[in-house]
């Protein structure tokens, strides 16, 4: 199986997710049915997996108006001060593979203190869904490449649908308005496809220069900064290269000394988020630098995402990094089934 069939299998996994709905939000309701009150939701989590919590993070602290942090598990075990952990709080852990030693043991601080737990793991089978107070499925089932794709995509679903459920459970939202973020869920879904061939098309004609390209960077603002930070981590572990992501004006605050033309870029926008910011720097880039691709919902963007949906449209965006990443990955010869230095567990292992 080739990673471009699991890309293909993203729509129906999401497509599942939307459909589990109502399990999922009965399983947090009957978690959290003697004290529903949240006052922050903490997540833990490393790469892909921080990537979607940081995804959705600006959709669940618009609707559920509680702040969300989100915390590498070195941090949070070592470095963080455990005084500040609150029962009022709720912890997410999330772990696709479900075993990365330094999520499983943040989770046990938080029991230990009897806190309430949440794991997201591909399977329940797994060291950490085993002691989590409720254990949900990422909605990923089986993925089959350590570089995640549909992972990141079905994350970013699964918890998308528990903000809505926690909304729900409190009777805060209406049968109606969950129908609204249900169509334009489903309009988001119906769309990928449709990107993914579009960026195809859109790489056949910008594969000479892509190629050779040492580094890439990416930059986006609000939910679009965390969509350039995990395509940063994509390009980073498949093409390999060395890559970078920033917060679009962060960009030209330093960074911007370091830019040559042996760097690919892409600017992640949203007209109606810091647009002309966007094409400023763009233009800038272009001009006195090398090539840099506007990734947006325009006509004037190099790659027009043509996104339908209203608030899942960074599932939309990051299909074309996914596409692109397994394009250049595949045409510089790199086997996707192994890791580059599989000699690094000698040294030091991630996992339980
Ligand atoms: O979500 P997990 O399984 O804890 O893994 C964390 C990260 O480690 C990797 O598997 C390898 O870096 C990433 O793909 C993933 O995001």
């Amino acid at each position: 199986m080739s990673m471009i069939e699991v890309i293909n299998r993203i729509p129906t996994q999401l497509q599942k997710i939307g459909q589990n709905k109502e399990g999922l939000k009965l399983k947090l309701k009957e978690f959290l049915k003697a004290d529903s009150e949240i006052r922050r939701i903490v997540i833990i989590a490393s790469g892909t997996s921080y990537n979607a919590a940081f995804t959705t993070k600006h959709f669940a602290e618009n609707i559920n108006q509680v702040p969300v942090d989100i915390i590498y598990p070195n941090m949070f075990v070592h470095y963080y001060n455990h005084s500040l952990l609150d029962e009022k709080n709720l912890y997410i852990f999330i772990s696709q593979g479900g075993k990365t030693k330094l999520v499983y043991e943040a989770l046990q601080i938080v029991k230990n203190k009897k806190y309430r737990t949440i794991s997201l793991t591909e399977t329940l089978n797994s060291p950490i869904a085993d002691i989590a107070d409720i254990a949900l499925e990422i909605g990923s089932e089986n993925e089959e490449y350590l570089y995640r794709t549909l992972g990141y995509s079905a994350t970013c679903a699964t918890l998308s649908w528990i903000y809505i459920s926690l909304l729900d459970i409190c009777d805060k939202i209406n049968e109606e308005e969950i129908d609204i973020y249900m169509q334009d869920y489903h309009s988001m879904i119906k769309n990928l496809m449709k990107i993914k061939e579009n960026t195809i098309e859109w790489y056949k004609k910008h594969k000479f220069e892509l190629m050779q390209k040492h580094n890439f960077l990416f930059a986006g603002t609000n939910d679009l900064w965390a969509v350039a930070q995990e395509a940063d981590i994509k390009f980073m572990e498949m093409l390999p290269v060395f890559t970078n992501s920033f917060e679009l004006e962060e960009l030209i605050h330093g960074p911007q000394n370091s830019f040559n033309q042996n760097i690919g870029y892409f600017i992640l926008s949203r007209s109606t988020e810091d647009r002309e910011k966007a094409r400023s720097i763009a233009a800038f880039i272009e001009k006195e630098i090398s090539s840099c691709y506007l990734i947006g919902d325009y006509d004037e963007a190099s790659f027009n995402v043509s996104p339908e949906s209203k608030y899942f449209s960074n599932l939309e965006y990051i299909t074309y990094f996914q596409v692109l990443a397994y394009m250049l990955s595949t045409d510089r010869g790199r086997d996707l089934t192994k890791g580059i230095y599989p000699r690094v567990v000698d040294y030091i292992n991630k996992s339980l």
